[in-house]
C-alpha cells in the first residue's frame, strides 16, 4: 500500500469503456499483478467473467463496499462495483442497447472521485460513434467528463511516454471548427490548466511549452494563414506577462518542433489541434504512452487506443498503456499530495 495518506486507503476506480471492445480484455490482463493501491472495477461482472473465460485467464470479483479494506492478492482477484448490462455481449460487436450502461458506469465512477470516494479514475476505450449512434452526445471523456464535474474552463489532453508530452488547444472537433476555436482566451486557458497540472500533478515547478502554429510555417509571416500574428503570439506575449512559472516558447512550425533539438528542453509540445500532435505522439510509442486530463476536480488517465474491436476476446490485445495509465495515476495521487502538503 502506498505510505503517503496512512489515515486513508487510495482506491483507484476504472471504467473498461465500450464492454464489446478491448477494454474488459485489458483490464483482466492488467489485474494479474499485484498493485500497490486497491483498484475497483466499474463494471458488469458477468461480462468480466465470460471474458476472462474466453482469455483463459483467471478472475475473482469481490463485490466492492465503500469502507472494504485491501484484498489479499490473488492473480485476478479485484473489487468490483457492479453495474448491469442492457444486453449480453457479443465480443466485437457494437450494440447501442448497451450505451446507457457505458454512461452510467463512467457517472458512477466520476461521481465517486468528486465526493473523494476514489482518488482517481482510469478509463478504457470507449467508441464515441456508437453512443452518438444511439442519441447520446459524446465527443470524448475529456469533454464528458469536463461537462458532468462542471468545470469552469475546458480541460486540457496530454497524451505522455516516455519520449513526448504533447498536450492540445482544441480536442474533438471539426477541422473545418478549428480556426474558430482558437482564440487568445483558449490559449490562456489551455495554458494556465497545462502548467497548474505539470506543478500538481508532475512536480514540475517551472515547466517549458514548445507551442506549434496553427499554419504551415507557423503562417510563412501572415503569408500562408493569419491566425498565428492575430491570436497566437499577442495570446503568448500576454501570458508572458504573468507571474505564472513557465517559460513559453514560440510559436514554431509544427512540422519542424519535434526535434531533439527543441524536445531536449520542452517538458510539453503544446499543438492547436488533435491531429498536429497526436500523430506524432503516437508514432513515437502507440501503446505506451497514456492519456491524462487536467483541469478535471479529479485525477483522470487514460489508454491511448481506441477500442479495437477485432482484437476483443481474441487475447491479443496490449494492456501495455493500461498498466501505464494505473502507473500514471498512482504518481499524480503521489504528487498531488506532496504539492498539498508543500503549499500548505
Ligand atoms: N481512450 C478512448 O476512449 C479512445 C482512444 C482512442 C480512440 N477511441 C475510439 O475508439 C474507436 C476505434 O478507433 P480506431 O479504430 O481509430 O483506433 P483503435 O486504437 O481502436 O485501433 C487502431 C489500431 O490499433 C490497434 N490496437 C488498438 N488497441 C490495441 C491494443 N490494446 N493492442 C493491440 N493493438 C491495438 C487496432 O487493432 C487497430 O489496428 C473510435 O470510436 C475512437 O473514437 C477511444
Ligand atoms: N483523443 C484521444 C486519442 O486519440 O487517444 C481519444 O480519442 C480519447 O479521448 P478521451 O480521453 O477524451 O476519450
Amino acid at each position: 500500500m502506498i505510505q503517503f495518506n496512512a489515515n486513508k486507503p487510495q482506491k483507484i476506480i476504472i471504467t473498461p469503456g465500450e464492454p464489446s471492445g478491448v477494454g474488459p480484455d485489458i483490464v483482466i490482463m492488467t489485474v494479474q499483478k499485484k498493485w500497490p493501491i486497491d483498484l475497483i472495477i466499474c463494471a458488469d461482472s458477468n461480462l468480466l467473467l465470460d471474458r476472462a473465460k474466453t482469455l483463459n485467464l483467471p478472475l475473482t470479483l469481490v463485490p466492492y463496499y465503500i469502507n472494504n479494506t485491501t484484498l489479499p492478492f490473488k492473480p485476478g482477484k479485484i473489487s468490483i462495483l457492479d453495474m448491469s448490462l442492457s444486453q449480453p455481449v457479443i465480443p466485437g460487436q457494437l450494440n447501442v442497447a448497451n450505451n446507457n450502461y457505458i454512461i452510467n458506469t463512467l457517472n458512477r465512477a466520476a461521481t465517486g472521485c468528486i465526493n473523494g470516494e476514489f482518488s482517481a479514475l482510469v478509463t478504457g476505450p470507449i467508441n464515441k460513434s456508437i453512443l452518438n449512434k444511439g442519441g447520446i452526445s459524446f465527443s470524448g471523456h475529456t469533454e464528458f467528463l469536463a461537462k458532468i464535474s462542471k468545470t469552469n474552463t475546458s480541460p486540457v489532453m496530454m497524451l505522455s511516454n516516455n519520449k513526448l508530452n504533447v498536450a492540445l488547444v482544441t480536442t474533438h472537433i471539426p477541422i473545418a471548427l478549428v480556426s474558430q476555436f482558437i482564440t487568445q482566451q483558449t490559449i490562456h486557458n489551455t495554458i494556465t490548466t497545462l502548467v497548474q497540472g505539470l506543478q500538481k500533478y508532475f512536480n514540475i515547478s517551472n515547466p517549458t511549452i514548445y507551442v506549434c502554429g496553427l499554419n504551415p510555417h507557423s503562417g510563412e509571416s501572415g503569408y500562408i494563414g493569419s491566425e498565428e500574428i492575430t491570436t497566437i503570439i499577442p495570446a503568448l506575449n500576454n501570458l508572458r506577462k504573468t507571474n505564472m512559472n513557465c517559460n513559453i516558447i514560440g510559436p514554431f512550425p509544427a512540422d519542424t518542433i519535434f526535434q531533439t533539438q527543441y524536445l531536449r528542453y520542452a517538458n510539453v509540445i503544446l499543438a492547436m489541434y488533435h491531429d498536429q500532435g497526436l500523430p506524432v505522439l503516437k508514432f513515437s510509442g502507440f501503446g505506451k504512452s497514456v492519456n491524462i486530463t487536467f483541469g478535471l476536480p479529479f485525477i483522470r488517465t487514460s489508454v491511448d487506443h481506441g477500442s479495437a474491436l477485432k482484437l476483443a476476446g481474441l487475447g491479443i490485445a496490449n494492456n501495455n498503456s493500461m498498466t501505464l495509465a494505473i502507473k500514471t495515476a498512482i504518481n499524480m495521487i503521489k504528487n498531488a499530495y506532496n504539492y498539498a502538503k508543500n503549499t500548505l
